[in-house]
């Protein structure tokens, strides 16, 4: 096949379209009763079994599927792709995670050069560095180990290494070298997500890893200055040097972030984000939690499916088998799901990783020379451990849509639970659901079956199974790192294999590029409205609707603070409007301001006149700060190396904002937020802690 003909236009897809009304006519009860047949539908490697007997196809399918590989040189492109050629083409990259796993003697060419060499320097220098700190040997700014770590990254600088902790962490070698440790991960840039990752953490005893294969990406950069204003806000700016390391290609931004380039630990642009788990983005994080050798094993899980992908033929290739029978299901049957249903709590993240791995590899409108598809490629992956999942959306795939499924089940348990008197123990329980559900989708329940039963005749068309659901089983022998390692492989080269076989890049990902894009204008707008009150312009009315309604919200808290500083303080308010002015908030905002504040003080004066004369409780409470003690809370102009949220308005505060740091409990405020509240009332409104302006305060 030419290169830039579609796979769409080859005898071998047409041949497969024409097989699809063979395979529908047939029921998959009928098809699991010729034993050949799924003898045939089993491959064995090192010690794992996939069945694939519960596919809707036929052993003549699956040889119409190899052709189709054949046709679309599936074996030249992995070919292609282990000898490192730049098969990301729309990026001029080679795609070699496999050189991240390689053995030390392997030798792996990218341009001209072995690059396993300098994989294994960076292994070399991680497992030096994870030492050092596990021992103590590495302590922080006050001399304290450091226990615990924060992992700053998103996408594919979070998602694998979230899997492949979640997986380890109830492994019994793992938790045996984790003991006293704790491994985090802060992603969304949602300030909620900060909150949640420091709570109960001590910047003393933690260390930041900020892990950005670019080093540019917003929300991960948003998240890593406000941890280094976390640390140094506790420990003093120099203590960054001694908490906070990186992972990333971009080592010239790195430095300029202030990491000490010695503290980042390199990977190369050849490793796709989202398959860059087996690189320092996730071995260094995970060697702080469980130990370098921990990781190595699942290094070597991950090699040995490299190799056995490489050299096994078609039909005992476990990735390759993978692969074309989601190409089956999704472009010939025309399902364009896949459920992922491990029976193991530990795969919990799987599906969240896979889910990148394939969507964002596989989710193209254009084959790799750019020309439209006339067929969809990649799938929507989604799952749940079982049998969890079995309690939520299990109906919709046993009554509802037919969505092929992909059941994981482990032989030995990572935490075996056996009770005295129980019938089997807890994960035999587990497992009879994991050998049940396949059989429940494929045979399904017939009229005729529940009539046998005695149904009442009613509930007959509800409790009838259609079955003839496809599914397939991977039997693991157990759940450690090496395991690991081999069922993230499996499923990185599967969705390699689906777009071979597609023929698109599934390496490149520019469908991610216009919403963030479209971010940095609203970011924009976001920033003039709040710090010029200039309106809203440029967007179209939705947008600008939503925009202007969720700017409005800005003004609440300010309205709300007005509203209970007016008595007796219109002379310190107007001259705090001055010195607004004098801050840099433009005229409209201000105007804007003495508006409202005067509107608020005739509304209070006339209530008061009414009253009977009685002093409000308000007059009773301590008196707030004055102007001049107002000026000595700490005050700062919003600098590049510091990024914080307001505890008032909640949001981040923006370059050119004003802002005030409250000595003793250090809560931060827009200068504007705080400053009416802090001429009412002498303490923080946030911990409510009392507000000491004596001694030093240019501490920060
Ligand atoms: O590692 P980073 O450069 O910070 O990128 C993090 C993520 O950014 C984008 O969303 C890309 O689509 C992902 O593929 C990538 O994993």
């Amino acid at each position: 096949m030419a290169s830039s003909a579609l796979i769409s236009d080859t005898q071998r897809w047409k041949d497969l379209k024409d097989h699809v009304e063979d395979i529908k006519k047939t029921h998959l009860r009928d098809l699991m009763s010729d034993v050949k047949r799924c003898q045939s539908m089993m491959v064995e490697f090192d010690g794992m079994l996939l069945d694939y007997s519960r596919q809707q196809a036929t052993l003549e399918t699956i040889d119409k599927l190899f052709k189709l590989a054949t046709a679309a040189n599936l074996k030249q492109k992995i070919n292609l792709m282990f000898s490192g050629e730049h098969i990301n083409s729309t990026e001029n990259r080679a795609v070699l995670h496999v050189a991240l796993r390689a053995p030390r003697d392997k030798v792996i060419q990218s341009d001209g050069k072995n690059v396993v060499p300098e994989v294994w320097s960076v292994l070399d220098k991680i497992k030096e560095f994870s030492e050092r700190v596990r021992s103590g040997s590495w302590v922080g700014a006050t001399g304290k180990a450091l226990k615990d770590v924060v992992a700053i990254g998103i996408g594919g600088s979070f998602l694998g290494p979230l899997f492949v902790h979640t997986a380890l962490q109830t492994d019994p070698e793992a938790i045996e070298s984790a003991r006293g440790r704790q491994l985090r991960f802060l992603a969304n840039v949602d300030p909620i997500d900060i909150a949640r990752n420091i709570t109960g953490l001590n910047p003393e005893t933690t260390l930041v890893v900020v892990v950005s294969k670019t080093f540019t990406t917003a929300e991960t950069m948003l998240n890593a200055r406000t941890l280094r204003e976390w640390i140094s806000a506790a420990l003093g700016p120099s203590a960054v040097a001694k908490h906070m390391v990186a992972v990333s290609t971009n080592l010239t931004l790195v430095e300029k972030f202030g990491i000490d380039p010695n503290n980042a630990f390199a990977f190369w642009d050849w490793v796709g984000g989202r398959y860059s788990v087996c690189s320092a983005v996730g071995v260094l994080p995970l060697s702080l939690q469980y130990g370098f050798s921990v990781v190595e094993k699942f290094l070597k899980g991950a090699s040995t499916i490299d190799e056995h992908f490489y050299s096994a033929p078609y039909d005992k290739n476990i990735p390759v088998l993978l692969g074309l029978l989601s190409v089956w299901n999704v472009s010939f049957l025309g399902y364009p799901a896949r459920a992922i249903l491990p029976y193991s709590q530990a795969l919990e993240k799987f599906a969240p990783h896979i889910q990148q791995v394939s969507m964002e590899s596989n989710g193209k409108g254009v084959s790799i020379d750019g020309v439209p598809l006339p067929y969809e490629t990649g799938e929507i992956d989604f799952g749940e451990p079982g049998t969890n999942g079995q309690h939520s959306f299990y109906q919709l795939i046993h009554q509802g849509r037919v969505i092929p499924c992909d059941f994981i089940g482990i032989v030995k348990s990572q935490q075996p639970v056996y009770l005295k008197g129980e019938v089997v123990s807890n994960h035999d329980e587990l497992m009879s659901n994991f050998f049940a559900q396949p059989d429940a989708l494929a045979y399904g329940k017939t009229a005729e079956q529940l009539q046998k039963e005695n149904v009442q005749q009613h509930l007959i068309p509800h409790k009838t199974f259609s079955g003839n659901r496809p599914s397939l089983s991977l039997l693991l022998p157990s759940l450690n790192a090496y395991n690991i390692g081999q069922l993230l492989a499996i499923y990185e080269h599967r969705i390699a294999v689906q777009g071979f076989v597609w023929g698109i890049n599934s390496f490149d990902q520019w469908g991610v590029e216009l919403g963030k894009s479209l971010a940095t204008q609203v970011r924009k707008q976001l920033h003039a409205s709040r710090t010029k009150g200039e309106p809203v312009k440029g967007f179209n009315f939705s947008t600008s609707t939503l925009l202007t309604r969720y700017l409005e919200v800005f003004f609440q808290p300010l309205l709300a603070v007005t509203l209970d500083l007016l008595l007796g303080r219109q002379v310190q308010i107007f001259l705090l409007i001055l010195q607004l002015f004098y801050q840099g908030f433009s005229f409209p905002l201000v105007i804007t301001y003495v508006v409202i504040c005067y509107l608020v003080i005739d509304l209070f004066g006339e209530v008061e006149e009414e009253s009977s004369g009685t002093p409000s409780s308000k007059d009773e409470e301590s008196p707030g700060l004055s102007l001049l003690e107002l000026q000595k809370v700490p005050y700062f102009d919003y600098a590049i190396s510091r990024s914080v949220v307001c505890a008032v308005c909640l949001d981040g505060i923006q370059n050119g904002e004003k802002y005030r740091m409250l000595p003793g409990c250090r809560h931060v405020y827009h200068a504007c937020c705080i400053d009416l509240w802090l001429l009412r009332r002498l303490s923080c409104p946030t911990c409510r802690a009392p507000l000491n302006i004596t001694g030093s305060l240019d501490n920060v």
